[in-house]
């Protein structure tokens, strides 16, 4: 497994002072966001506390009221199509199967159909998905099925992506290895992310930061930073260093 060290020194992704509110009330405020090149960034926070409210808003899904989103240094406050959003529900397409439904992005594109076939399917490996691509959704296990969610998100843009709980509706088992799988994929692509998650420990060992949010309206009131270098295995997760990051979070949410 690689070992790797995000790069704060070149921010692909950065939010400024982004507010937005729903009739007449602030539901998120001054949001200021920094994600580093290959970092993997979540963000915890209360039910309801605005978490969906910023991604729709970073994916320019929805306008905000006043601030800027920035990618690579371009200003794509409101526009849809610059980042890849996966959101909590998969949103596989039944009808279809896991190798069209990868491609779906590229397909949407405009790229032909065989060559999107084609480039969707030399990642499918990576992606431990051998053997899926004629199978329809509904014949994949949770896992896989994430795995695939996933690759179609990587399809749609390798630089910067928002996941909304990805791993939130799959069994302990599948999630621990699910954790393992990701972390060793990131070790491998070069793409940034942003994490919503409501499960402290899978925020501790996935990310190399943890935004706080806190509120209302939804405000990021804390930043930690989880040193430990990857890659991150069970050891970490029994060690005293993930318990003094968890208990510093559990106060901080409290
Ligand atoms: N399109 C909308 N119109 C009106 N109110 C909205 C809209 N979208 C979100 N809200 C409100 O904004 C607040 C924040 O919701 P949001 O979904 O962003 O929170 P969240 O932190 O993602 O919650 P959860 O963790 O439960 O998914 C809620 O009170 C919600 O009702």
């Amino acid at each position: 497994m690689p070992t790797y060290r995000s790069k704060m020194d070149k921010i692909k992704l950065e939010t400024q002072n982004i507010s937005k509110g729903f009739a007449g009330e602030l539901t998120i405020k001054d949001i200021n966001i920094r994600l580093g090149e290959k970092e993997l960034v979540s963000l915890l926070g209360v039910s309801g506390i605005g978490k969906s409210t910023l991604f729709n808003v970073i994916a320019g899904v929805l306008t905000p009221d006043s601030g800027r989103v920035l990618l690579n240094a371009q200003d794509i406050t409101g526009q849809a199509g610059k980042v890849s959003y996966m959101q909590q529900k998969d949103l596989m397409q039944p009808h279809l199967t896991v190798l069209d439904n990868v491609a779906l992005p590229l397909f949407i594109r405009g790229v032909k159909k065989s060559q999107a076939r084609e480039e969707a399917f030399s990642h499918f490996k990576e992606f431990g998905l051998e053997g899926a691509e004629k199978k329809y959704p509904a014949q994949l296990s949770g896992g896989m099925r994430q795995r695939a969610a996933l690759l179609r998100t990587y399809m749609f843009s390798r630089d910067v992506a928002l996941f909304d709980e990805p791993f939130s509706a799959l069994d302990a088992i599948t999630k621990s290895s699910m954790h393992r799988w990701y972390l060793d994929l990131m070790g491998r692509i070069d793409m940034s992310a942003l994490f919503i998650t409501h499960d402290i420990d899978e925020a501790i060992l996935l990310s190399d930061r943890v935004y706080i949010m806190t509120g209302p309206p939804g405000r990021l009131a804390h930043e930690i930073i989880i040193d430990t270098l990857r890659p991150r295995g069970e050891e970490f997760r029994i060690s005293d260093a993930f318990m003094g990051y968890k208990r510093q979070i559990i106060k901080l949410l409290s």
